[in-house]
């Protein structure tokens, strides 16, 4: 279908000799948040760093927006997560030495946003996930769930049409991780971003449209949800 934007054909992995992929198929469409859930080891982030291109497959294509992107250079690679994708990785990435506001304006600077207009969009996402009195605070100044929550608003705030996140509720508690949660469901549903979420909770997977269940590296099972423009409630149960 013409509205697939990210994905992955027969991909398959291996750290040295060992097989942690193997034909694993994924489709995301604009809108749909999937959650790639399955044991401790089965192949989760290392199936999203494959979508995310930080990694090449062994064998597979990844496509995103109609091109291929496993076998793009570094330098084109680089450009197209820079400004099509949102990410949140389990070791976060942020820059422990700039603040939270400056770690979240990031995206847009290097889009070509200007410094006042990027400073609000941040504050705006650093408000909806309840973190906006920190934002002047050094990163290594905050706690690891606000460190979590800016690493989400530094995804989500330059509207990208792909967000692949890694256990991005892991360190908060019920409450904090229902913000980011609703975060990405406005992400999905109000801007249509295709949202590719790895986790182990089935809380947490109850608020996407369908999962995939993955066990030693294939893919098992997975199911569908409503879709998510049915009333949240439903969605969440
Ligand atoms: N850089 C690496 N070098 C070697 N082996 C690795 C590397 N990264 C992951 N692995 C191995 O690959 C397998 C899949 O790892 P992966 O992190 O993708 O699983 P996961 O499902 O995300 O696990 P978890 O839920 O524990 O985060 C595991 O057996 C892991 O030990």
């Amino acid at each position: 279908m013409s509205d697939v934007v990210l994905e992955g054909r027969g991909l398959a992995h291996s750290y040295g000799s060992t097989r942690v992929l193997d034909a694993v198929d994924v489709e995301v469409r604009a809108g749909e948040i999937v959650a790639v859930m399955g044991p401790s080891g089965s192949g989760k982030s290392t199936l999203l760093h494959l979508l995310a291109g930080l990694l090449r497959p062994d064998a597979g294509e990844v496509w995103l927006a109609g091109e291929r992107l496993d076998t793009l250079g570094e330098r084109r690679r680089s450009e197209r997560r820079l400004a099509e994708r949102g990410f949140v990785f389990q070791f976060g990435d942020l820059a422990p030495e700039l603040t939270v506001e400056e770690n979240v304006e990031l995206p847009l600077r290097l889009t070509g946003v200007r410094p006042p207009t990027a400073r609000a969009r941040a504050h705006e996402m650093l408000d909806r996930l309840g973190i906006v009195e920190h934002a002047s605070k050094r990163l290594s100044e905050v706690s690891g769930g606000q460190a979590q929550r800016a690493a989400v608003a530094r995804a989500l705030v330059h509207t990208p049409p792909v967000i692949l996140a890694d256990e991005p509720t892991g360190s908060l508690d019920t409450t904090t991780g229902e913000l980011v949660l609703e975060a990405f469901v406005a992400a999905a549903r109000e801007q249509g971003s295709a949202v590719v979420l790895v986790t182990h909770e089935l809380r947490v997977a109850s608020w996407a449209s369908r999962d995939v269940l993955l066990r030693d590296g294939r893919i098992v099972g997975g199911s569908g949800r409503p879709a998510l423009d049915e009333p949240l409630a439903e969605v969440t149960g």
